[in-house]
């Protein structure tokens, strides 16, 4: 069975941040993810983890100035110095909260400009080789273009092929299953082939990224796909609740308080 992670950057949103890891836990989960915890004291944010019971799954590396439309910086080729920075910013947090997997975000860039690509891809090998010695993997995500119109990876065919072309060992795909069924389609043929460099799934129902429990995919199915593929890793509950998190939580409830 998965195990769920509530993000607390969409889910639990009635409360305020450092409080969401409470009522992820008496709702039942087990483990959370955000995007970014950079605007609290990393120490406070392993203790709501500890207080709670809970486990970090994952979260994101520092994106850039997000409020003026920055998405991370991984493949501006003239923003190396600042993804190197990004990566020693991240690294106490995930000291502070035992997270094991980091999300590299690429940016805006265009991903037929081989200088963009070449960036790419010494960011994403330097992240990597970076956070090894920390027992951290670093995870990409392939986003669609309607959510973020211009974003470098859009495609999990690329992101497929740069990982399987690098090899780094803690270098793996994050797989967002809604962002995959707007892009490409044919998620459960896409699961099967691309879960040995798996590293982390999110959920969300399409079109309307709302809770799993309906519209375009079968996400009881999806669930038992990733069992059968022996898919051991967490699945993010990435999705913008329709009313209060609570009320939207009966599609979880055969899944409640399981443990790693
Ligand atoms: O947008 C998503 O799906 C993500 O997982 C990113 O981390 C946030 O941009
Ligand atoms: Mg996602």
């Amino acid at each position: 069975m998965p195990r769920f992670a509530a993000n607390l950057s969409m889910m639990f949103t009635e409360h305020p941040f450092l409080d969401r890891f409470a009522a992820a836990a008496k709702a039942g989960f087990t483990a959370v993810e955000f995007l970014f915890p950079y605007d609290h004291p990393a120490e406070e944010v392993g203790r709501r983890l500890d207080d709670n019971g809970l486990i970090q799954a994952l979260f994101n590396l520092p994106p850039g100035n997000w409020d003026a439309g920055e998405k991370g910086f991984a493949a501006l080729p003239e923003r190396f110095d600042d993804l190197k920075a990004s990566l020693k910013t991240a690294l106490p947090f995930a000291k502070a909260t035992g997270v094991k997997r980091l999300h590299l975000m690429a940016g805006i860039a265009d991903r037929h400009d081989a200088k963009a690509v070449e960036a790419y891809y010494k960011s994403v090998a330097w992240a990597a080789e970076f956070f090894a010695p920390h027992g951290l993997d670093v995870v990409i995500e392939p986003i669609n273009p309607r959510n973020v119109p211009g974003y470098f990876l859009n495609d999990f065919g690329f992101a497929r092929d740069l990982i399987r072309e690098l090899k780094i060992p803690n270098l793996k795909l994050q797989f967002d299953i809604y962002h995959c069924q707007i892009i490409h389609g044919d998620v459960t043929m896409r699961l099967r082939e691309m879960s040995d460099i798996t590293g982390h799934v999110q959920i969300a129902s399409i079109p309307s990224r709302n809770e799993p429990d309906g519209e375009e995919l079968n996400y009881p199915f999806l669930f038992e796909e990733l069992d059968r593929l022996g898919y051991g890793g967490f699945v993010g509950c990435e999705y913008n609740p329709r009313g209060r998190t609570e009320n939207g939580l009966g599609w979880f409830a055969p899944y409640k308080g399981v443990k790693p």
